[in-house]
């Protein structure tokens, strides 16, 4: 069957810890369709549908959106997206999510960034980000060419309301109490790879590498 040979990836990590940046690089370079569970939210927060008018209080208090909630936006987005390879990132964040996930689809590999909270505090209080795009900046790391506009685009950035630095702490806290058992979770089913450390620059070429080794057949730009 054609969706038995399909590559099903998921990539984890804390809030900050680069999944959104290495994502980027990923589908630069690897044939997978990227799913970002914050920016499908954000968007439908941006258009107040239902789900948005819903997520928001969650979202800006730096709190888990309900599981019944993000789980059925994203399957259903999976759904659409069911005939090509995809990397999921920011979902599943608690146990009962990935079980969900589990009794859908096969996931193959879970890419698990692995960047301490010190770092991750620093870096959030200079990211900004293209609401429309969902494409992400860093004053210090990578700065747009003109400051608090988008580079192609030309529009304005912004800084997300659940980057303030007690939001942030919130979701860290967060992050231990629910999220980490969903990589224990992985790691009993033998899919979790952890990648260590503080720099993207030096985490990225073992993804790299270890991606290369699970699709090798995929065409690279
Ligand atoms: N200083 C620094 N910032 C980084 C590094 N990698 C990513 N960033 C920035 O840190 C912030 C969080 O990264 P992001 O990819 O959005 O993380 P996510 O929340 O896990 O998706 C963004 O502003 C990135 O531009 C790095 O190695 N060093
Ligand atoms: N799988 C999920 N379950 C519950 N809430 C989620 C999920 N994904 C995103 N959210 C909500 O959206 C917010 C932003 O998520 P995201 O953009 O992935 O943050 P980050 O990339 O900084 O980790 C989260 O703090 C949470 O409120």
């Amino acid at each position: 069957m054609v969706t038995r040979m399909l590559f099903r990836a998921v990539i984890m990590g804390p809030p900050g810890s680069g999944k959104g940046t290495v994502s980027d690089r990923i589908v630069k370079n690897f044939a997978l369709k990227h799913l970002s569970s914050g920016d499908l939210l954000r968007t439908n927060v941006q258009n107040k549908t239902e789900i948005g008018v819903v997520a928001k209080s969650y979202i800006d208090q730096g709190q888990l959106v309900p599981d019944d909630v993000i789980t059925r936006l994203v399957l259903q987005e999976l759904h659409k997206i069911n005939e090509t390879n995809w990397l999921l990132d920011g979902f599943p964040r608690t146990v009962p999510q990935a079980v969900a996930l589990d009794k859908a689809f096969h996931i193959n590999s879970v890419i698990d960034l692995n960047v301490p909270f010190q770092t991750i505090k620093d870096r959030l209080t200079a990211r900004w980000i293209h609401p429309a795009s969902g494409r992400v900046y860093n004053t210090e790391f990578n700065p747009p060419k003109v400051p608090e506009v988008d580079d192609l685009t030309g529009e304005p950035l912004v800084q997300r309301e659940d980057d303030k630095p007690e939001t942030v702490t919130r979701r860290l806290k967060g992050y231990e109490a629910l999220t980490r058992p969903v990589l224990e979770y992985y790691q009993n089913k033998g899919v979790l790879e952890t990648f260590s450390g503080t720099e993207t620059n030096k985490i990225w070429p073992h993804v790299y590498a270890f991606l290369q080794s699970k699709l090798p057949d995929v065409s690279h730009k």
